[in-house]
């Protein structure tokens, strides 16, 4: 069986973003992500890690304008001086929580521009990116992103993430392979697991049942099915990665688990 995180931005709604630490160790949880620390204190932060004896396996970038609607500035050409001071200020998270990895979010196409025109600084980014986290041994993580949760994103396809780490040709850079978007995307989720993660290039992977993004069990996909693959695979290229569970509760969060205990 894969080794599960819970998302604290999606399960425990029922309870205040802090709260959520206590109540995934309580779940059986050994490792959390979500996607902004920045609102909190590192150290407080960090403290409920500790407390709860969990580890953080994931967290964002600063995505830029959240709240006006944008979904991270990778891609974006004149916004660089941000983009940096944003990956340094996650860095800084990064060191204090002991995160070993930091999703970049890529951003949306502007109306009117061509995908294409973006990608120079989007790879001119992220290769910057990946240098600095680098020296603190971070990896950065790009992840697909499906057009109908976010329409206008920039990286929607497995195959285009991988053709863009050939670019970026850092070690540390790897692809976040969240299922439930390449489900919605493309589909043939298993073969893509099998052709993607014995690379190396494969850092993380997010569950949600399709299409609703609720729990695992819920839907068109075959999680447990996914799930031996995982293992199958893993167990021949030695991956030891973590699952991150990334979806919005049905009901509520330990009750939707019964997934994870069968
Ligand atoms: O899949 C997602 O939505 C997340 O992993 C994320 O980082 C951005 O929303
Ligand atoms: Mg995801």
């Amino acid at each position: 069986m894969p080794r599960f995180a819970a998302n604290l931005s999606m399960l425990y709604p029922e309870h205040a973003f802090l709260d959520r630490f206590a109540a995934a160790a309580r779940d059986g949880f050994k490792a959390v992500e979500y996607l902004f620390p920045y609102e909190h204190d590192a150290k407080e932060l960090a403290a409920r890690l500790r407390d709860n004896g969990l580890e953080q396996v994931l967290f964002n970038g600063p995505p830029g304008d959240w709240a006006g609607g944008e979904r991270g500035i990778a891609c974006l050409p004149g916004r660089e001086d941000e983009f940096r001071a944003g990956i340094e200020q996650a860095l800084r998270y990064a060191d204090v929580l002991r995160c070993p990895r930091i999703h970049v979010m890529a951003g949306l196409v502007p109306e009117g521009r061509d995908r294409a025109d973006l990608r120079p600084t989007y790879v001119a980014n992220l290769r910057w990116a990946a240098k600095v986290a680098a020296s603190l041994g971070v990896n950065v993580l790009i992840e697909p992103i499906n057009t109908r949760d976010i329409p206008r994103f920039f990286l929607n396809r497995q195959d285009h993430a991988h053709e863009l780490l050939g670019e970026i040709a850092a070690l540390n850079a790897q692809v976040q392979m969240d299922l439930y978007h390449c489900q919605v995307v493309e589909g043939d989720v298993a073969m893509k697991i099998r052709q993607y993660l014995p690379t190396g290039h494969v850092g993380h992977f997010q569950i949600a049942g399709v299409p609703q993004r609720h729990e695992p069990d819920v839907g068109e996909v075959n999680y447990p099915y996914l799930f031996d693959v995982i293992d199958e695979v893993s167990a021949q290229c030695g991956w030891e990665g973590w699952v991150g569970c990334e979806y919005r509760p049905a009901g509520a969060t330990s009750e939707g688990l019964r997934w994870m205990k069968r």
